[in-house]
């Protein structure tokens, strides 16, 4: 690190993002609608923001939760698998689910092996690149079916789903999203350890001064925003002031919807945060309702 980097991180804020991978662009694009503004140089995984006294760390998405769980960074961003393999549920406080990342931690075998329950593979061989959790699964499983031989885990980095067609092992265990790369590789799940999804965590380390707990607050309040404005559309509509009690039944909004006189005595306008995901069915009971005009706006950002 440059001695002009280290003179200035003192104090600083450290927020860990992953430096590349799966959970890299969606990072960005939460700092950019949160509003943190830095420019990464090419070699440096140090940067300092622009707009507040604080700096980017990007490190592996693995190595986050140790870094936060033992305070060198305050708060970060990779996913919940990471923190179970790195076992630092106790010493990281997760602040907000976010929604992306998500996949599943699952015990996979060749489609051809005939294995269809995890008790067929104690005391044989399972390669992992999560060796903790894998190791502490199939530690419980030997105990459970009293295997002669302990199961044998093996740790590799990556390329996880090669392993049984190399030979090199009965089982694997990774993560699974489409399940394009277990499919392709001939294999299929017998049992999920976990899901998970990328999560905010902070340190559960006492932070050092009230002005840098407050900025840590201030920025991971600013994601809960943009997360809230990605699950969220806003619904505007009309409707004849009798129907008002049944519409409101069917936008209730986050706290209670808008709703505001117009011109005609006998119509009021409705303004309410909807889920994204029920946009679809909410407008079909609105208009079963006799609510007219019906707008759905998307959401930039917000504060809830
Ligand atoms: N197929 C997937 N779909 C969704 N999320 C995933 C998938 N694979 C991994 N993830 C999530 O993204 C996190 C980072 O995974 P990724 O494979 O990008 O890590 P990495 O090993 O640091 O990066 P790389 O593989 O480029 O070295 C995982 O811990 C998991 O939470
Ligand atoms: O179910 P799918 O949608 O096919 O995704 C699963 C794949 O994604 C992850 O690997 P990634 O592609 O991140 O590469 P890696 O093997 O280098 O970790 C995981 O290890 C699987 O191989």
């Amino acid at each position: 690190m440059s001695d002009f980097l280290s003179a200035n991180l003192a104090g600083r804020v450290l927020f860990a993002i992953p430096k590349k991978g799966r959970l890299y662009e969606k990072c960005l694009e939460l700092l950019s609608g949160a509003d943190v503004q830095f420019t990464r140089s090419h070699r440096l995984d140090v940067c300092l923001v622009r707009n507040h006294n604080m700096a980017l760390v990007f490190l592996p998405a693995a190595d986050i939760p140790r870094f936060v769980g033992e305070g060198n960074v305050h708060f970060g961003i990779t996913g919940q698998d990471m923190v179970a393999e790195a076992a630092m549920n106790e010493l990281v406080t997760e602040v907000i689910e976010l929604g992306f990342g998500k996949c599943k931690l699952q015990v996979q075998v060749p489609v051809r092996s005939g294995i269809t329950s995890v008790d067929q593979l104690a005391g044989k061989k399972v390669v992992t690149s999560f060796e903790v959790l894998a190791g502490r699964y199939f530690g419980e499983l030997d105990t459970r079916v009293g295997a002669k031989e302990n199961t044998v885990i093996e740790y590799v980095g990556g390329s996880v789903e090669a392993a049984c067609a190399l030979g090199l092992a009965d089982g694997i265990v990774d993560l699974v999203e489409s399940g394009e790369t277990m499919r392709a590789a001939g294999l299929t799940p017998i049992e999920t350890l976990l899901t998970s999804q990328a999560v905010l965590i902070r340190s559960n380390k006492p932070v050092s001064s009230t002005e840098n707990a407050e900025l840590i607050e201030r920025v991971s309040s600013r994601i809960a925003g943009v997360i809230a404005a990605g699950k969220y559309v806003l619904c505007n509509y009309n409707i004849p002031r009798k129907a008002v009690d049944e519409a409101v039944k069917i936008t209730p909004g986050r706290r209670a919807p808008t709703v505001s006189p117009l011109d005609d005595k006998e119509w009021v306008a409705v303004s309410s945060m909807v889920l994204k995901a029920e946009i679809a069915d909410v407008m079909d009971r609105l208009q079963s309702a006799g609510a007219t005009d019906i707008l759905v706006v998307a959401l930039s950002n917000c504060r809830v």
